[in-house]
């Protein structure tokens, strides 16, 4: 019961939006439904009424000018729904075309909106992953189950009433016939439905394998390791077992589907006998005979279709319940009603006042990550933050960016605790290069040119200079022969860079970007140790008088900044410039030492 109730409550949703998007053709595509469902009776009517006519014409007391009526009636009621039909046809496809576009348009729109905290988190790539399981088809199909609905509607008034009018028995019989289809459906149908399209994890696995061979990556190593049977193997086996599943439910399904026909045969025959027993005593004529045999038959095929029809809404609405899911979701992370707006042309003053955090969790409490963190960056200060793996350096970026809240203390800016400033201006006072930055499939310009969009939210006119300073300052420049290069393999004329190269077109963006506070998150990690040098020294000169932070874990490329914060299991455990550091002789000039030691040594055997 409750899945029929969660059931009519996202179709109710999903025939809102239809009616939100275009309620015009909605009614008349309704209209179209509901008069294909009954015209059919039309073409049982007047055909009855010709074979009465034509028998009465025999007899001698018959009127030719009401057997041309009933023919012409007849030759409408078949014309008609075709018509019909195949306009309905056509606005459905334009409905479904103008509902997927605004289903998309919508959902691109939330998510535009959300925060990024919501964003990474599990239980919404779930709830992403499950709505594009069936794309916007799950709420499409379920407005055609709405549809379709009215066609049946239609049709079961239609014939009940008929069958009613000629004797009520038919009625109680039609009625009884049908009764176990339900059951039936429910039971077999269901199972080899659910099999066929919910073999997820089977076609999952198919498909993965599958992969092996078509993406370039996979397939060379699929030849070097000699994979391809190993691989086939599991193909074959996921798809054999798939098979069998299936071909066990519909033999089930068949064994079961022949059983009910034989209740229907009997309910069948009982109503034939009936008709046939008032054909002879003369309570209906032969023609009424036919009416209530199609219209008897006609009734079954209905229910029957409508009823698996059912199970396919049932399924499609546990997947557009998803899509609605997702209109529904609200950012966590908002700006406060009257939250101060700031135009941050210099770059501010930022406190951490002991700050703790623990990443939100659906599920219970995580521990902490961040503690009791204290600092302070002066305007244009040039900041490092390093540490191990998992040390909590990425997470006091995500703070101060306000991708999350601090659990416990504050974030100042400029004196203003961050959770009261305008999140968008903060947001655009910042430029952040991430590990993981986006690769854009663009040309050169463009990839660099999304660095500073427009108010318009557009891409910005042509900044030639300052974009070819940009791609000068990240080193970019020495691979870029055509700023209008498309960097997508996959287009004629586009090509693909590597990852080093990714990277430095990602630092140029940030150049070209010019925030009053840069964050490089370890933005150089497939640059190699020239380039990076490079990349930091023009960074600390063309960046003047901006704030920088830099997490890496490269020491040598920290030495200049003007303060150095070192993370241990999300605490600060030393904190200070290079020379104090390295005064102070604990974790931190250990670990340079460390790395100094390496670097010569590799330096060492190379010159050997
Ligand atoms: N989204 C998240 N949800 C839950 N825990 C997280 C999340 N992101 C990171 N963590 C955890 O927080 C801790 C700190 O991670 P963080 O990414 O800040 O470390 P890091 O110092 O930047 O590491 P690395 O040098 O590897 O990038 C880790 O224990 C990590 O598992």
């Amino acid at each position: 019961m409750k899945n029929y109730k969660n059931m009519f409550g996202v179709a109710i949703k999903s025939i809102d939006f239809a009616w939100q998007t275009n309620r015009r053709l909605m009614i008349m595509i309704m209209l179209f439904h509901i008069f294909q469902g009954a015209v059919v009776y039309l073409q049982f009517t007047s055909f009855s009424s010709i074979v009465d006519e034509i028998i009465k014409i025999k007899q001698g007391h018959g009127r030719t000018s009401e057997l041309v009526t009933q023919s012409v009636v007849l030759g409408l009621s078949f014309l008609l729904p075709l018509m019909v039909g195949n306009i309905n046809t056509h606005y459905r496809m334009i409905f479904r075309m103008q509902q997927s576009v605004r289903l998309e348009m919508y959902k691109i729109e939330r998510q535009g909106k959300l925060d990024i905290g919501t964003i990474e988190s599990s239980s919404y790539q779930n709830l992403l992953r499950s709505a594009q399981e069936w794309g916007n088809g799950s709420v499409l199909n379920l407005q055609d189950f709405f549809f379709n609905s009215a066609t049946n509607f239609a049709s079961i008034i239609t014939s009940i009433s008929i069958l009613w009018s000629l004797n009520h028995w038919l009625v109680v019989f039609a009625v009884l016939a049908a009764a176990p289809v339900y059951f039936f459906y429910k039971k077999y149908s269901m199972e080899v439905f659910r099999i066929r399209y919910f073999s997820i994890n089977d076609q999952r696995i198919i498909n993965n394998r599958i992969s092996h061979f078509e993406e370039l990556q996979k397939a060379v190593d699929v030849i070097l390791l000699k994979l391809q049977t190993w691989l086939k193997d599991q193909i074959r086996d996921h798809k054999m077992s798939y098979n069998n599943k299936i071909i066990a439910a519909e033999r089930k399904k068949a064994i079961s589907y022949s059983i009910m026909s034989l209740w229907y045969l009997l309910f069948l025959f009982a109503a034939i006998g009936l008709m046939t027993r008032e054909a002879l005593t003369g309570g209906i004529a032969v023609g009424g005979l036919l009416l209530a045999f199609s219209t008897y038959t006609r009734f079954y095929q209905t229910i029957n279709g409508y009823i698996e029809s059912i199970g396919y809404a049932e399924e499609a609405s546990r997947y557009a319940a998803r899509w609605f899911e997702l209109f529904a979701l609200q950012p966590r992370i908002v700006s406060k009603e009257n939250a101060v707006r700031i135009a941050f042309k210099e770059p501010p003053l930022i406190e951490f006042d002991n700050v703790s955090f623990r990443y939100p969790n659906e599920e219970g409490e995580t521990p902490f990550v961040l503690q009791h963190i204290s600092f302070t960056i002066k305007p244009g200060e040039k900041v490092a933050i390093v540490g191990v793996n998992g040390s909590g350096k990425t997470t006091l970026i995500k703070l101060l960016c306000r991708i999350y809240d601090p659990t416990e203390g504050n974030i100042y800016v400029n004196g203003i605790n961050l959770k009261d400033i305008h999140l968008e201006d903060w947001q655009s006072a910042l430029g952040i290069l991430f590990q993981d930055f986006p690769v854009y499939n663009l040309t050169i310009r463009e990839s660099i040119g999304v660095g500073r969009i427009e108010d318009n939210g557009q891409l910005p006119a042509q900044k030639e200079e300052r974009l070819q300073r940009a791609a000068q300052y990240s080193g970019a420049d020495d691979f870029i022969k055509d700023y209008d290069q498309l960097i997508w393999k996959e287009f004629a004329g586009g090509i693909d860079l590597s990852k080093g190269q990714h990277q430095r077109l990602a630092v140029a963006r940030m150049f070209y970007r010019n925030a009053a506070v840069t964050i490089l998150d370890e933005p150089t990690a497939s640059i190699d140790a020239v380039t990076e040098e490079k990349i930091f020294s023009t960074l600390e000169q063309n960046l003047q008088g901006n704030t920088v932070i830099l997490i890496t874990h490269r020491f040598s490329t920290v030495k200049n900044a003007d303060q150095i914060i070192l993370l241990e299991h999300g605490r600060i455990i030393e904190y200070g410039s290079h020379r104090e550091l390295m005064l102070l002789d604990k974790q931190y000039a250990a670990l340079y030492n460390m790395q100094a030691k390496r670097y010569l040594e590799s330096e060492e055997v190379r010159d050997r």
